[in-house]
């Protein structure tokens, strides 16, 4: 058992299982029910014939007969109760409570990691890892064990019966567990197989729905094609041999039992003919080999399951052993100095920034000027960490920037990005995030943000903006994301191209107010309406600060600045 010599995972199961204890002695009890009455019941055969034939007692066959039918009838109302009720109970509450834990660790991520994966490998955690880890390996592993248990029992009652025959049952089922842990080794991998083609399938999918406006501006069935249908169909072949080799695996169960069952009954013939047994023990026997197939076979199912499940185990585990953003640390005041010392910054192995040293001053307006793609959105990133230097250092008033709590340095220094994203809610939650602000507060920020529009919709301010607020227009959602970051007054706010999308008399404005109102701001723009508002622009070039200075200086001093403003800012 490969997987149990990993002692990390272990221990996470045992941490799993412990959340769930409670539900642990409703199960147990209806299961041990369930199987008491199947151990039962071919006791009771056995007596009724017995009665019968040896005996001649008509009150005992009754006795018997009566009994025999209580206890099938209490087999399916527990056997109902334990699969639709308990069982799904557990699913449901697992899956819930596991979904919230994997969101709470995804959002202490570091951004550079959530960057390097996709969001089609979070959303196959939520959708298929976690439903299987609660089936796979809560429910089967304790159905193995249960079953195992039981399977011992009753083995020990079949030596206590007849002894000979109960040595051919036990042969029969040691050659059935054998031709089963062969097909269960294949039931792994294919099942392995089966979820990489399928969490492919998913990031695809997630990525055309979302790419639909491009798709039909290009008519893109070819794209549909190459792109989606491939991965569809890979996902489709191994989803298939998954089920083959699944259906083998059950076949081989079905095929064991005909071959045991018919093994024992002319064997058992031969014993009742010598005289060795009695037409009830062999009629017992019968139904014992019927039934001990079928625990036998759901133990197995429980291990075959439980090891199909051990891929999403391991992808829902993973997100609990990544690194984590350190978040305590002291509380972040009063800004006064942001420094850069020989800072450099690689995603991967590729450099993006090179050693950078500057300052930055509390009143500072500065804007960060460099070809695309040189690393401003980078650079900018680092400021709040929401990314970290792989080499250098960052300091905050003379203090290494891991020192603070990430709480009170997000708060004080507000990064808004142009790809911000604005949430399936009212306008007033995406900008309040569900905190509490007076409405007066509200309303300010609207106005500092040139939204006039929001009073013009059906219902204000609790708009309902739609997914990644697609109801509004670029310009209009950048507005509402920097107003978001506005009403909770940040001394430091980073703008990395948030008005990209509002034209320049509209821009102007925002800008003059927010110029004013908050004390040190850094603007990443292409714009060079926007850049001359700076008091200081850093042009950056291969990684490093090329040149700083005020426009009129930059356009003396540095070539890199002038060829920008020609190819890029003449707007
Ligand atoms: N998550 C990422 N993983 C790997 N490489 C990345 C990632 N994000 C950015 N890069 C690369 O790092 C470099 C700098 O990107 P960045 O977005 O910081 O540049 P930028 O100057 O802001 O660009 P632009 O002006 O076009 O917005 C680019 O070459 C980009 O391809």
């Amino acid at each position: 058992m490969k997987f149990f010599s990993a002692s990390n995972v272990r221990d996470d199961i045992k941490k799993f299982e412990r959340k769930y204890k409670r539900y642990y002695p409703i199960f147990l009890l209806l299961e041990s029910l369930f199987l008491t009455t199947n151990v039962l019941t071919p006791l009771l055969i056995k007596k009724t014939i017995d009665s019968a034939f040896y005996r001649g007692s008509v009150e005992e066959v009754a006795l018997f007969s009566i009994l025999y039918f209580v206890v099938l009838v209490s087999q399916s109302f527990i056997m109902y109760r334990l699969n639709f009720s308990v069982a799904k109970h557990l699913l449901n509450a697992s899956r819930a409570k596991e979904s919230k834990g994997v969101y709470a660790k995804i959002l202490t991520l570091p951004l550079s990691f959530l960057n390097s994966k996709n969001t089609g490998d979070y959303l196959s955690i939520f959708m298929r890892d976690i439903p299987k880890v609660a089936s796979g390996v809560y429910l089967a592993r304790l159905q193995f064990f249960f079953n195992l248990g039981f399977f011992l029992v009753v083995l020990s009652l079949l030596f206590i019966l007849n002894v000979k025959l109960a040595l051919v049952v036990l042969a029969s089922i040691v050659l059935f567990f054998v031709s089963t842990s062969i097909l269960k080794k294949m039931v792994i991998r294919t099942s392995q197989r089966d979820q990489e083609a399928y969490q492919r399938f998913l990031k695809r999918s997630r990525e055309v729905v979302e790419g639909t406006p491009v798709l039909k501006q290009f008519s893109g069935l070819l794209f549909l094609r190459d792109f989606l249908d491939s991965s569809a169909r890979e996902w489709s072949r191994a989803s298939i041999i998954h089920s083959t080799v699944n259906e083998l695996s059950n076949r081989n169960i079905e095929m064991n039992r005909w071959v045991g069952s018919t093994i024992v009954l002319a064997f058992g013939v031969y014993l009742l003919w010598k005289g060795e047994i009695s037409v009830g023990t062999l009629l017992a026997f019968e139904s014992y080999m019927n039934w001990i197939y079928d625990i036998v076979r759901m133990a197995l199912t429980g291990l075959t399951t439980f090891f199909s499940t051990v891929p999403n185990w391991e992808n829902f585990t993973r997100v609990f052993s990544l690194p984590f953003e350190r978040a305590s640390g002291i509380d972040l005041e009063r800004f006064e100095k942001l420094q850069l010392k020989n800072v450099h910054f690689k995603y991967d192995e590729t450099p993006v920034l090179t050693g950078l040293n500057f300052e930055i001053n509390s009143g500072d307006k500065i804007a960060i000027v460099a070809r695309s793609g040189a690393g401003k959105s980078t650079l900018v990133s680092l400021f709040n960490r929401l990314l970290s230097p792989t080499e250098g250092e960052i300091l905050i008033n003379g203090v290494p920037i891991e020192q603070y709590s990430l709480q009170s340095l997000r708060r004080n220094i507000v990064l808004v990005r142009s790809n911000d994203i604005l949430f399936d809610t009212t306008i007033k939650n995406n900008i309040t995030l569900f905190e509490d602000f007076p409405e007066d507060e509200i309303e300010n920020v609207l106005k500092m943000c040139e939204c006039d529009f929001v009073k013009e919709l059906e219902n204000g301010i609790d708009t309902v903006v739609g997914e990644r607020g697609t109801r509004l227009s670029d310009g209009q959602r950048q507005r509402i994301v920097l107003a978001r970051a506005l009403i909770r007054k940040p001394q430091v706010l980073i703008l990395d191209e948030v008005t990209s999308g509002v034209d320049s008399e509209t821009e102007e404005k925002i800008l003059e107010k927010i110029l004013n109102e908050i004390e040190t701001v850094i603007i990443v723009s292409h714009r060079l309406s926007t850049i001359k508002k700076a008091s200081r622009i850093i042009v950056l070039n291969d990684g490093r600060v090329e040149a700083e200075g005020t426009h009129e200086e930059l356009m003396k001093k540095s070539p890199l600045y002038r060829e920008i403003v020609k190819s890029q800012l003449m707007r």
